[in-house]
């Protein structure tokens, strides 16, 4: 099913483009199994996570649920990436709110395991699913708004700050950022320029450097976030604020992002292949696989 599910994200890439400017029309012929919408139903079929479409008002909610963490592993990233692909196709969705089904966790990022003891073959096939999962949510045509109800290190910060609009939960036991460096692993050029683009540059130069992470109250200081609020008004907070950028007509909204994001979608897609190697003879290099070791064998620890 995942090995299906992958192949069919591939076949899709080059309707990704598309989607921007409000070209998504005519586009369900790219799926085997169109989606169809009913008010306040559950379409996915993934058991990672539930994406309900309000049909009154076009706007989706998607929960991640894979537990213990939402951790980013190959078949997650591509059940997400598909799941938003539906909702592309859908012409009754205007917007997704991304959110976790978990307590405490939006998402711990990417799968350390997907990274630990794994053939280069496997790592090429992770990584190009992580791009997969970045390209789609950057260069959506559907509002996109995170609400983030957890703590969201490096990669779970990198797919809420693919989205137009960041809203936090305002608990100081949470924490947001890209932390890669105290992982003694690097943020790719993507991840940074997706955090440039989110904070400015000498912020980003400093947290990336020192891989730091923030409380909700420091990250909406710096910009990483929009806007905290108590845990329970979240998905209530995520919908009004759907509302703003609902209320612009959508072909001047979606122009406009692209403009913004397209020169750093462009940067990725022209250097894809040669990504994906510089990502496979870092990650299975000797001395990262020690310092991933070592990462979770004191991720272990700390709960013992
Ligand atoms: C020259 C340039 C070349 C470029 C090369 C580019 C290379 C770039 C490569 C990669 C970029 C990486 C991006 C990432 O996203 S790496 C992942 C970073 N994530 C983290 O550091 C988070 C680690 N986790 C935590 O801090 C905590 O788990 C928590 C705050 C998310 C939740 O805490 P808590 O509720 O206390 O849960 P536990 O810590 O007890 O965890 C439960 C369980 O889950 C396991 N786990 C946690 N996080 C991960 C993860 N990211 N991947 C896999 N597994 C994870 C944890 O080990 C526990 O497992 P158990 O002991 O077996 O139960």
């Amino acid at each position: 099913m995942a090995t299906a599910l992958r192949r069919l994200a591939k076949c899709s890439v080059s309707a990704r483009l598309l989607s921007f400017a409000g070209h998504s029309r005519g586009r369900r012929g790219h799926f085997a199994r169109p989606c169809t919408v009913v008010a306040q139903r559950n379409f996915s079929s993934a058991s990672t996570m539930t994406v309900d479409l309000d049909s009154s008002t076009g706007i989706a909610v998607m929960k991640l649920h894979s537990p213990p963490v939402n951790s980013l592993s190959l078949d997650f990233l591509t059940e997400i990436a598909i799941s938003l692909e539906k909702l592309e196709m859908n012409k009754g969705c205007r917007g997704v709110v991304v959110t976790s089904a978990l307590p405490k966790i939006f998402s711990a990022g990417l799968d350390i395991l997907e990274m630990y003891g794994k053939s280069p073959e496997r790592c090429g096939e992770f990584w190009r699913a992580v791009q997969e999962m970045w390209l789609k949510f950057y260069s959506s045509r559907l509002v996109t708004v995170a609400a983030i109800n957890g703590s969201s290190p490096a990669g779970g910060c990198l797919l809420s700050m693919t989205c137009d609009y960041r809203i936090m939960a305002d608990n100081p036991r949470y924490s947001i950022g890209l932390n890669e460096t105290q992982l003694g692993i690097v943020a790719p050029f993507w991840f940074k320029d997706t955090m440039v683009n989110t904070v400015g540059h000498r912020t980003a130069e400093i947290a990336l450097q020192l891989g730091l992470l923030y409380s909700p109250q420091d990250a909406l200081k710096i910009g990483m976030v929009d806007e905290l609020v108590p845990e329970e008004k979240l998905v209530s907070t995520a919908t009004e604020a759907m509302a703003r950028w609902f209320a612009i007509p959508d072909h001047a909204r979606q122009i406009t992002k692209s403009a913004m994001r397209k020169p750093t979608i462009d940067k990725l897609l022209s250097a894809r292949e040669t990504d994906i190697s510089n990502f496979v003879s870092f990650i299975t290099k000797d001395s990262i696989q020690k310092s991933l070791k070592l990462y979770l064998e004191n991720l272990r620890k700390k709960k013992a």
